[in-house]
């Protein structure tokens, strides 16, 4: 086991490349298993999840070739062989498996997925879409069991927006007999990405990225070659530690327009930034933040993966600012931490009141997902002398070469192994 520990304090100056989205590798990936021939996938991020979900496809017969940011998958040989437990536990993307293998072979075992806690993750809606395709869905002892005679396209209204959902049914209805329209689909921009790798397969999808997709079912899937658009979350992390610490500060090889809600939010809050066309460029660490009230919604709302990030800014800013979850209202596991390192945070209900204007002190912290860890590192970058951060397992599930990108910027950080009396505390803490 490792830790990161950060020495607050260093301004932040310099262009970070940001790499391809996490959260559209982990759905590209099983997406691969619907072809007849080879898929390439370029722009993957370096994360745990994208091995494991690799690993997945070679448990059920495929090959993967992975060379530097490129996968190649060779869909082949795949079959239904069924995933009830080990590493389908370790991510929550697994449960694209699902979608896919009941698309390609009609039929799937897979475990029910896990994935940062963040509170009930159900898969309800997902499993309403494939029902209505014409699967047979029963849980057993912690698996899933889809199987179909043949699968239909059908009508499917969410009756919430749900990203995982929409991307699930679409994998499980491209090659369904006629026509399938998800009503109520969630609009991110993953959604288009795992949409466009799809056409570029083959299928006929008209509406990814609206709340009405259509999906005319064909019968064959071929090989393509794909790039994954930028990672708007690990975007949106460096603007935030560019806001907190940055003197100039470039975020290089994004899509500004995927964070509008985000950019909006910093400008409320007196942070200097200007957009081109793939480029967000942060001026200045300042001092004068001014609190703002933030609600994650749905796409394009502000995300709930930015949330805990954000949360840590505000800790600056002068005044009280109010951030709700409405998507994870149990999304605040990062507050306790933050608390240690002398912010002034109150949880109430699915809002954390945080009165800002503090100085941050190093403290030891544990990330307890994905994300809380991303607010422990800014929080980290700001704070007097060195933060020790513990679950690091959980940041490498999604930010490419992290402490890379942070040194380029000024930043001082590094890693060390855990001694075997730090391992039994982390191990008793969770
Ligand atoms: C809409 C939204 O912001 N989605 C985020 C959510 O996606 P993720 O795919 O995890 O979640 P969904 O978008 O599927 O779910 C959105 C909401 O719907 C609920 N739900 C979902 C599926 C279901 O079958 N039943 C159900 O009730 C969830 O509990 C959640 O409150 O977390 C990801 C990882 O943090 C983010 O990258 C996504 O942007
Ligand atoms: C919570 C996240 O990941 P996952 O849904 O894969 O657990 C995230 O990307 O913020």
């Amino acid at each position: 086991m490792e830790k990161l520990l950060i020495e607050g304090g260093h301004l932040l100056e310099g262009t970070v490349p940001i790499s391809g989205a996490k959260n559209s590798a982990v759905a590209l990936i099983p997406a691969g298993i619907l072809a007849d021939s080879t898929v390439t996938i370029d722009n993957l991020p370096d994360i745990s999840d994208v091995g494991i979900l690799a690993e997945l496809l070679e448990e059920i017969g495929g090959k993967t070739e992975l060379d530097g940011d490129t996968l190649t998958i060779h869909p082949e040989n795949m079959f239904a062989m069924p995933l009830p437990n080990g590493r389908v536990k370790k991510l929550r993307a697994s449960y694209y498996m699902m979608g896919a293998m009941l698309g390609k072979f009609k039929k799937a075992v897979i475990g029910l997925p896990g994935g940062c806690n963040l509170g009930p993750r159900p898969i309800d809606q997902h499993i309403k879409g494939f029902e209505a395709l014409g699967a047979k869905v029963t849980n057993e002892q912690g698996a899933i069991y889809l199987q179909a005679d043949e699968l239909t396209g059908a009508r499917i209204y969410l009756d919430v927006v749900s990203v995982g959902a929409t991307i699930n049914i679409m994998l499980a209805a491209v090659k369904a007999k006629g026509r399938t329209v998800i009503e109520n689909a969630a609009k991110e921009p993953e959604i288009i990405d795992v949409a466009t790798l799809l056409s570029n397969m083959g299928a006929k999808i008209k509406g990814a990225g609206t709340n009405v997709i259509r999906i005319d079912g064909v019968e064959h899937l071929s090989g393509c070659r794909h790039s994954i658009i930028p990672d708007r979350i690990e975007a949106g992390t460096f603007m935030l530690a560019a806001a907190a610490m940055g003197r100039s500060v470039i975020i290089d090889n994004i899509i500004p327009y995927h964070l509008e809600s985000l950019t909006a939010k910093l400008r409320e809050m007196g942070v200097r930034i200007e957009t081109n066309d793939d480029q967000v460029f942060i001026h200045g660490a300042n001092s004068d933040l001014t609190a703002v009230d933030v609600k994650t919604l749905v796409y394009p709302g502000f995300p709930t993966d930015l949330q805990q990030p954000f949360t840590s800014l505000l800790t600056k800013a002068q005044g009280s600012s109010m951030v709700t979850d409405t998507i994870y209202n149990a999304r605040f596991k990062h507050i306790d931490e933050l608390r240690r390192m002398g912010a002034d945070i109150k949880v109430e209900g699915r809002s954390a009141l945080v009165n800002g204007g503090k100085r941050l002190e190093g403290a030891r912290v544990r990330a307890s997902d994905l994300r809380a860890g991303a607010a422990l590192v800014i929080a980290g970058l700001m704070a007097n002398g060195v933060t020790e951060i513990t679950g690091v397992e959980h940041i490498d599930r999604g930010y490419s070469n992290l402490e890379e990108k942070l040194k380029n910027l000024g930043a001082t950080v590094w890693r060390e192994t855990l001694d075997t009396k730090e391992e039994e505390e982390v191990k008793s803490s969770s």
